[in-house]
């Protein structure tokens, strides 16, 4: 039996002999790779961690000491490590392993939450709630370079550094990379120690100038001893945090697990806030990842182990009409100017970026910084265009709110990945964009149903420039183009046939549902009519006549069902007293399991039969 397939909990590595602990790591970098070459997931962050994971979990005594992972896609190795190594061949699949930590798989996972940044504070949290109950277990905190580049990992540093007794490790994961290389002041400090430190030249120099001027002996090592701390402290981050009052150990090479193992001992000696600073490489053990430029496999659809290429080829997607449209608009409108919180490929600004280099500004994941400084440079002149995925816009809505929307800022937001994702679980659904922004005072809302619709309200967005416009769609393949045949105010009418029985208001890629919807009714000679608004906030109100004239109004959205389209109409016709009864189907208030997206929809009713079924029984 495979090594790897004897630990059923972490006390097992224990026993081990370095020998063992070698063909472990090996078993594991296989597993990972088998397993993400079928069903796709974060394949470069997980083969960067195994020597780390490894350490931790020989080191500390899990789950009594915690070990909270930051963001929670690089918990492969510790969840082989925690007894669930065999499982790995259902991994992110519906009812398999989650690709992040899940509580309700294990004792030893904590955080489930997949937005960057929020590992120290779950640390700071826990580390105290121990202190409280007289517990003197440790909890360790691993957190890589890209997540340290948002706000929140500051603030929990601010407060960890406050109490020397605080038993917490933070871990840094120092791989340089989130998607790309890591942006800003910090990764550009933390990277100057990946190249040999730049003092030991400088110290040669003084020591031939010293011997040069026949300085030696006592007085010759003060003088280079005192140069050497000096310029130690300047260069290297443990000055930093130092002074903040972590104690810093490394750097340590993250993939020498005799090395981490003897600094995380040390760190857990000091019984104190403790940082550990690991240098990995992301994919380390596939060359295929390690050398892929654009972001080391960070993550992988089913691929080609051999050539490390994706096994199916991807139909024109949302992310891929946005990719070729903004650079088009940006060629027109040299005011215009790209903003990504460290995922300029995912969410397609990667060609805005090769072509007007000078107009594109990657933040790190700091969204909240990211969404301000596009108040500030709409204030300068320019008009920004913030891309994120819809998920990670939560994360700043004070600053959509009273940055940009307060300040009349013209700043147009491109939400991918908005509605119903599926695979990376229930924090990354974008289920809850649509219903913050409802509350937004002048912000503008569209929802484009197919690619040319995408191009042409981007257009229309980027035109507004007293006011936030966001622009939302779906993860995955775009939708065929439907043209209207005819318009209803502002409204395109995709369907209009027979009598005024039911009017269907679709949002976006509903358009398909309830076109397929629509057919379904006609067959039971009902009078359809289905009109997409193009444009949801503000809604129409052409739409209110329409549904004056119809004996039900229903509304499709993929978003949720609190604060969407369809609660506004439903809003819209109560003001106006019009007694049309409204059906709402959208996305219900849940946290739901990884799942293919196609399956949560139909489980949430959004298909064209499941709609046709509702309407009819409404009806009677
Ligand atoms: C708030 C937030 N923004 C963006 C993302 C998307 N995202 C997932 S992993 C990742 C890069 C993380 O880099 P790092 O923290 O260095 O971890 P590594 O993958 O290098 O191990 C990003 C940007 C996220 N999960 N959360
Ligand atoms: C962990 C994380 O937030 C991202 O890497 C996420 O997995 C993005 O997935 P897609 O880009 O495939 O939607
Ligand atoms: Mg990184």
């Amino acid at each position: 039996m495979a090594t790897l397939d004897r630990i059923t909990q972490p006390s097992d590595l224990r026993g081990l002999t370095d020998a063992e602990l070698d063909e472990l790591a090996e078993q594991i970098r296989e597993r990972i790779i088998a397993a993400v070459a079928t069903h796709g997931g974060h394949l470069g962050p997980n083969l960067g961690v195994v020597e780390l994971t490894m350490a931790i979990h020989r080191v500390f005594d899990s789950p009594a000491d915690r070990v909270v992972f930051d963001t929670g896609h690089q918990a492969y190795v510790h969840k082989m490590l925690t007894g669930r190594a065999g499982a790995f061949d259902g991994l992110r699949t519906e009812g398999g392993l989650s690709g992040y930590p899940s509580q309700a798989e294990s004792d030893h996972d904590v955080v489930e939450n997949s937005h960057a940044s929020t590992s120290l504070s779950w640390a700071d949290g826990i580390a105290k709630a121990n202190a409280l109950a007289g517990r003197d277990d440790y909890v360790v905190a691993v957190i890589g370079d890209g997540a340290l580049t948002g706000g929140m990992a500051w603030e929990a540093i601010n407060n960890i550094a406050a109490d020397s007794d605080r038993r917490l490790v933070v871990v840094v994961n120092d791989n340089g990379r989130s998607y790309r290389p890591t942006v800003g002041g910090l990764a550009n400090h933390l990277a100057s120690l990946r190249t040999n430190p730049r003092y030991e030249p400088m110290l040669r120099a003084v020591r031939d100038r010293l011997t040069s001027m026949n300085v030696v002996g006592q007085t010759a090592y003060e003088v280079l001893h005192a140069m050497k701390k000096g310029l130690k402290d300047a260069l290297s981050p443990q000055g930093m945090f130092e002074d903040l009052g972590l104690k810093y150990v490394g750097p340590v090479d993250g993939h020498d697990r005799e090395a981490l193992e003897k600094a995380l001992t040390q760190a857990k000696q000091f019984g104190g806030p403790v940082l550990v600073h690991t240098f990995t490489t992301k994919g380390h053990g596939y060359d295929i990842a390690v050398a892929n430029e654009e972001d080391q496999m960070h993550q992988a659809k089913a691929f080609d182990r051999l050539t490390g290429t994706a096994l199916a080829v991807e139909p024109a997607s949302w992310t891929s009409v946005f990719r070729d449209e903004i650079v088009r608009i940006g060629d027109e409108r040299p005011d215009v100017v790209a903003i990504t919180a460290a995922m300029l490929s995912p969410t397609g600004l990667d060609a805005f970026a090769d072509k007007f280099p000078e107009r594109t500004f990657d933040v790190g994941i700091a969204e909240q910084h990211a969404v301000t400084s596009a108040a500030g440079l709409a204030f300068g002149g320019m008009h920004p265009v913030v891309a994120i995925y819809s998920t990670f816009l939560n994360r700043a809505f004070d600053q959509v709110l009273l940055d940009v929307a307060l300040h009349r800022c013209g700043v147009t937001f491109v939400l991918d990945r908005a509605g119903v994702t599926g695979d990376d679980g229930p924090s990354h659904n974008g289920m809850w964009d649509q219903s913050i922004l409802q509350v937004v005072p002048t912000l503008r809302l569209a929802v484009p149903r197919d690619g040319a619709r995408l191009r042409e309200l981007l257009n229309e967005a980027v035109a507004v420039d007293d006011a936030p416009t966001v622009v939302r769609f779906p993860k995955g393949p775009v939708d065929t183009d439907v043209e209207a045949i005819d318009r209803l105010g502002g409204c395109d009418v995709l369907a209009r046939e027979g009598d005024s029985d039911v009017l269907i208001v679709a949002a976006g890629p509903m358009a398909a549902v309830a076109l397929d919807a629509a057919q379904r009714l006609r067959e039971h000679g009902l009078g359809v009519t289905v009109v997409d608004p193009r444009w949801v906030k503000p809604l129409d109100p052409a739409l209110v006549d329409a549904a004056a004239e119809h004996r039900l109004v229903v509304s499709v959205e993929d978003s949720g069902r609190v604060g969407g389209m369809g609660s506004v109409l439903a809003q819209m016709l109560a003001d106006a007293a019009v007694t049309t009864p409204i059906r709402v189907h959208g996305v219900s208030q849940e946290f739901f399991d990884h799942a293919k997206r196609a399956v949560l929809l139909e489980r949430m009713g959004l298909t064209g039969e499941a709609v046709a079924a509702d309407a009819l029984q409404r009806l009677g």
